[in-house]
């Protein structure tokens, strides 16, 4: 397994947690993904590590919250570049260096994390235009790198840590936001995780040029219905590691405190 992120503190905490669990050889890889001559060396390095990269989970990502009348072009081109370019470089140096040389030898696959951006993605409109370029991507590679399967991952609303790293204002939003999903919650990491893993095994080997949605059908709800009944299914909470953002504990204990008085 190789790990890929800008710092390396981070990575080192992941790699930590993971050898807590289970036996698997590990890389770290410092890159940022908007910078070109660095991820040709990044994934040259990994194929050094461990000869072969059968899969890869293009995950890094990531924005800042404006209206669209706010955002510059440096920062458009930004969020664009950390959420388009970046994982489209990475695909590409990944499929170039290693997956082209192994065709039809074995089952490989990409996999690109996208986000809810059906209809637009009002107060985040720059990744919005990215992640539909990611997806369209995706149908494109689909085609020309076929055998290797190419499929997108499409969250919702995920209680992970990356909800911490908001402006308190965005962070009232977020303790809202379960009320706007027709399952009544935020996803968790591990229900993400968990499209993932099928995603890379010989069960999805007929999947390609497809798009998971994991968001409570989100996009579904609609102005003229009730969003839910109130009532939430149980999540899939595999991860033993994983853990409650802060804002999310922040809102639970806000909403016991309205229940007690
Ligand atoms: C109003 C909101 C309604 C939305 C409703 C709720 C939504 C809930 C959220 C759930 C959905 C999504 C979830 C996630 O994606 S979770 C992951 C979250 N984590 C992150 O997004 C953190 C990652 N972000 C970053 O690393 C950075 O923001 C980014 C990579 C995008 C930029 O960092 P970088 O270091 O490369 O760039 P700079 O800081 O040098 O900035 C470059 C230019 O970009 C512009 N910019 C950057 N930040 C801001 C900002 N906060 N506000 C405005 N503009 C910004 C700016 O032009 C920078 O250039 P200058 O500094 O020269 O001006
Ligand atoms: N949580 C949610 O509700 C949703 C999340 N998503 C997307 O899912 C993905 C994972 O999200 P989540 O775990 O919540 O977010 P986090 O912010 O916790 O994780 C994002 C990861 O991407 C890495 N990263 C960001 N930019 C770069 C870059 N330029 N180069 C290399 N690595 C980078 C970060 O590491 P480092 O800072 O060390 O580089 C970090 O490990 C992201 O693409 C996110 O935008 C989509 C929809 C909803």
């Amino acid at each position: 397994m190789a790990l890929v992120g800008r710092k390396m503190e981070k990575l080192e905490t992941v790699k930590a947690e993971i050898e807590s669990t289970c036996s698997v050889k590990i890389s770290l890889h410092s890159c940022d993904i908007r910078e070109e001559d660095r991820v040709k060396e990044t994934i040259a390095d990994i194929l050094v590590a461990h000869g072969k990269i059968d899969h890869l989970i293009n995950n890094a990502g990531g924005q800042f919250p404006s209206p669209l009348n706010m955002i510059s072009g440096k920062g458009f081109e930004t969020v664009v570049r950390n959420n388009l370019t970046g994982g489209f470089l990475v695909a590409r140096e990944v499929f170039n260096q290693h997956m082209m040389l192994q065709l039809g030898k074995k089952d490989m696959s990409i996999t690109n994390i996208i986000a809810d951006m059906w209809n637009g993605m009002p107060g985040m409109g720059h990744s919005g235009a990215a992640r539909a370029g990611m997806l369209n991507f995706s149908e494109t590679a689909a085609n020309e790198w076929a055998p290797v399967r190419v499929n997108a991952v499409a969250p919702g609303f995920i209680a992970s840590s990356g909800m911490d790293t908001y402006p308190e204002p965005m962070k009232q939003t977020i303790m809202q936001l379960d009320k706007t999903i027709p399952l009544q919650r935020l996803g968790l990491e591990a229900e993400v995780s968990g499209a993932l893993v099928f995603l890379c095994s010989p069960a999805a080997s007929f999947i390609s040029g497809s798009c998971i949605r994991i968001d409570g059908a989100a996009p579904n709800a609609r102005r003229i219905w009730p969003v839910g009944t109130g009532k939430a299914n149980p999540a899939f909470n595999s991860f033993h590691l994983g853990g409650v953002p802060e804002v999310i504990q922040r809102r639970d204990a806000e909403r016991a405190s309205k229940k007690g008085n």
